[in-house]
């Protein structure tokens, strides 16, 4: 176990980049805590494998350097990182049995038999293949094989980190729901550093300690579940994370008011001058309907019930806002405005969340 330090590392799939958009990943500058469970999240095409593969050695990157503990592995292999990796489909040998494939990275580290029988069960009962352990790799479905790559990745207690790519997008749903509950549990466990790649944010918010946002090659956000929702430094992270995503409306803000919509709304703070595109940020489960001047005019377009909430969606001004309401709440029939709780109210410039505090400490 280790941890992983990136030291203003970018890189481009481009000989010579020039202009920003040439860089896969943008200079960027992290820690990944020893022991840590993260989560790198992010749309298509943002760099979560490009990031991943420099950390595993797959990838050289363009600038920078990749430290694990105070040792500099930039130009180190693979093989020499000391890591575990679970990619995307079954890495599993077919023509060996279950129990072989699990055993193969213990054999190959020189570990004697019977520490490897028990290691083998324990992994075997994680990922529910114990009765299977006999069994020949090849003729099982995609699923089992998948799960025994789950298995080799995990099996090994002495590496410095284990690394996921989109693990289980070839698992069906129910089981993707308990091996996702069998990693953190392995993570309380024996405490491995985890990097965990996905574009599915159940999958992130689940699994991970600390989920790291990326979004076109920049790490926007990293943090913990619950702060990625209180407060999306980045309207991307309000936007992808949460369902539905934060409410962005348009606006102009002058000290502690944000006149949008032809509407004003008080703000908890006051803001310095901003310039820039600035919008305010809220998330669904924080407006409420209302009737009257109150808040700003909504028009509902239609009401979604989904068991525990209703989420109505509606538009103010030409742009689709959605409202959750708890179901031991009244809908107000005669609904025509949206009041923002202004504790959870955010203002972004430019898509970057203003902290207030920050700004008036900087003045
Ligand atoms: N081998 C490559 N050569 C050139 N460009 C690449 C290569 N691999 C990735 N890219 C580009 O780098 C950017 C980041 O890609 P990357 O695969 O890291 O994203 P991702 O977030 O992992 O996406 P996905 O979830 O689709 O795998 C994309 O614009 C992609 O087209």
């Amino acid at each position: 176990m280790t941890r992983i330090t990136l030291e203003n590392l970018a890189h481009s799939y481009l000989p010579n980049p020039s202009k920003d958009d040439d860089w896969a990943l943008k200079p960027m500058d992290m820690v990944w805590q020893d022991g840590g469970a993260y989560a790198l999240l992010g749309s298509s095409g943002c760099g979560k494998s490009t990031l991943l593969n420099i950390i595993s050695g797959l990838l050289v990157p363009s600038q920078g350097r990749i430290l694990f503990g105070e040792r500099d592995v930039t130009a180190l292999p693979t093989l020499e990182r000391n890591i575990a990796q679970v990619f995307q489909f079954p890495v599993v040998y077919d023509t060996m049995s279950v129990r072989d494939n699990l055993a193969f990275p213990l054999k190959n580290r020189g570990l004697p038999a019977d520490q490897i029988a028990a290691r083998v069960a324990e992994v075997a009962e994680m990922i529910g293949m114990s009765a299977t352990l006999d069994r020949r790799a090849r003729g099982l479905t995609a699923d089992a094989k998948q799960k025994i790559s789950l298995g080799r990745g995990m099996v090994r207690q002495d590496v410095n980190a284990i690394l996921f790519d989109e693990p289980l997008t070839v698992i069906d749903p129910h089981m993707k729901w308990e091996l996702r509950t069998q990693l953190k549990d392995l993570h309380r466990r024996f405490g491995h550093t985890m990097i965990y790649v996905t574009h599915d944010q159940t999958e992130a918010l689940t699994f991970a300690d600390q989920v790291v946002v990326m979004y076109d090659g920049r790490v926007v956000q990293a943090g913990t579940p619950q702060a990625l929702f209180e407060a999306p430094e980045h309207t991307f992270v309000g936007y992808f994370i949460g369902s539905p995503g934060m409410n962005l409306l348009e606006a102009r803000i002058e000290g502690a008011t944000a006149h949008v919509a032809g509407a004003r709304i008080t703000l908890a703070q006051g803001y310095g001058p901003l310039d820039g595109r600035t919008q305010i940020g809220i998330r669904p489960e924080f407006l409420r309907l209302g009737t009257g001047d109150e808040g700003l005019p909504f028009t509902i377009r239609r009401i979604e019930d989904v068991g525990h909430h209703r989420i109505v969606r509606g538009q103010v001004d030409g742009t689709e806002v959605n409202v959750v309401v708890p179901e031991s709440q009244p809908l107000p029939a005669d609904a025509d405005r949206v009041v923002p709780d202004p504790a959870h109210l955010h203002v972004y410039r430019d898509d970057w969340r203003v902290d207030p505090a920050r700004r008036e400490r900087a003045a």
